[in-house]
């Protein structure tokens, strides 16, 4: 069985406050876009894990798939299974594709194997690999809060824009991001922002880990910086980087970032 793990961008994105499991609260818009790993299972005689297209840093026992297969079968019957992963996704990007893999593999073995799991009961396995793995589970659009596990559906369609997301060549690991941010209480919540006109989102809403990251890396500062002046309606970092963003309400030229950075429009 095979199945298409979607990447997901972070609209504004609050840390705040430090929690006593070492975590962080945050309230952030989870919005999926169109781009895609493909992860497929076959039944096989011993567990195999491979993969194609990007490198995946990390040892294959640490793949969240594999972590995900080994969870469920502490509580399921298993057969031994290939997993076969291509990775299109950008690694370290903000765009929670290790987090999108592992929720899809739950679905898929759900499907596969007819273990008659809820959505409710997958969205607590997912939580248990990882803060933003449950958000693909349903994979809607929500503002998210607590560990950016807890979710409020919110109605936003983007489709009648142009959404372009730029990969420099540098990657930013998460609790390396989180390290770098001071949390702090937020005065207008995200959930009313995000209602509000796509033009005032400018002005109004932030990514907290843009500030440290974009101090260690300018060049994303100026990905930033060049979306806005090819005319974006509204840019940022994706969660905890390195990926950047711009909505634009026309076909941008944006060839001139293609020359140092990976480009999708999605
Ligand atoms: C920052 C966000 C924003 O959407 O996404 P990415 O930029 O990674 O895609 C998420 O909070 C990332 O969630 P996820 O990537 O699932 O995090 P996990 O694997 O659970 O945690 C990695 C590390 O990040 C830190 N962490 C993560 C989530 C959270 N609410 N507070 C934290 O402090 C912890 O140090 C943890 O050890
Ligand atoms: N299926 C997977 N795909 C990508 N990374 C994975 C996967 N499984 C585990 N990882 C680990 O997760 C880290 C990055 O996760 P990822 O969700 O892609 O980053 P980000 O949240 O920044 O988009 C990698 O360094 C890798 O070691």
């Amino acid at each position: 069985m095979i199945t298409f793990p979607n990447a997901k961008i972070n609209i504004g994105l609050n840390v705040t406050e430090r929690r006593s499991d070492g975590y962080h609260n945050l309230e952030t818009v989870f919005y999926p876009i169109d781009l895609k790993d493909a992860l497929e299972v076959v039944v096989s005689d011993e567990l195999r894990f491979t993969s194609s297209g990007l490198e995946i840093p990390g040892r294959e026992e640490d793949n969240l798939c594999v972590k995900g297969y080994h969870m469920l079968k502490q509580d399921h019957h298993l057969p031994p299974v290939h997993i076969h992963l291509h990775k299109n996704i950008p690694i370290g990007a903000g765009l929670g594709g290790g987090s999108a893999d592992a929720a899809f593999f739950i679905k898929l073995m759900n499907d596969m194997f007819k273990l008659g799991l809820s959505v409710d009961d997958m969205t607590g396995y997912a939580c248990r690999l990882g803060a933003d793995c449950a958000f693909f589970i349903e994979n809607k659009p929500v503002f998210a809060f607590e560990k950016g596990d807890e979710f409020e559906p919110i109605r936003l369609d983007l489709s009648p824009y142009k959404i372009v997301l730029v990969m420099p060549d540098v990657h930013v690991s998460t609790g390396e991001a989180y390290g770098g941010v001071k949390p702090t209480p937020v005065k207008d919540s995200l959930l009313e922002l995000i209602a509000d006109p796509i033009t005032e989102w400018r002005k109004n809403i932030k990514n907290d880990f843009e500030q440290s990251v974009f101090k260690n890396h300018v060049e994303i500062r100026g990905i930033k910086a060049a979306l806005y002046a090819a005319g974006a309606i509204y840019a940022s970092m994706s969660g905890s980087g390195a990926s950047v963003f711009g909505i634009f309400d026309h076909e941008p030229d944006v060839k001139f970032l293609e020359e140092e950075n990976e480009v999708f429009f999605v």
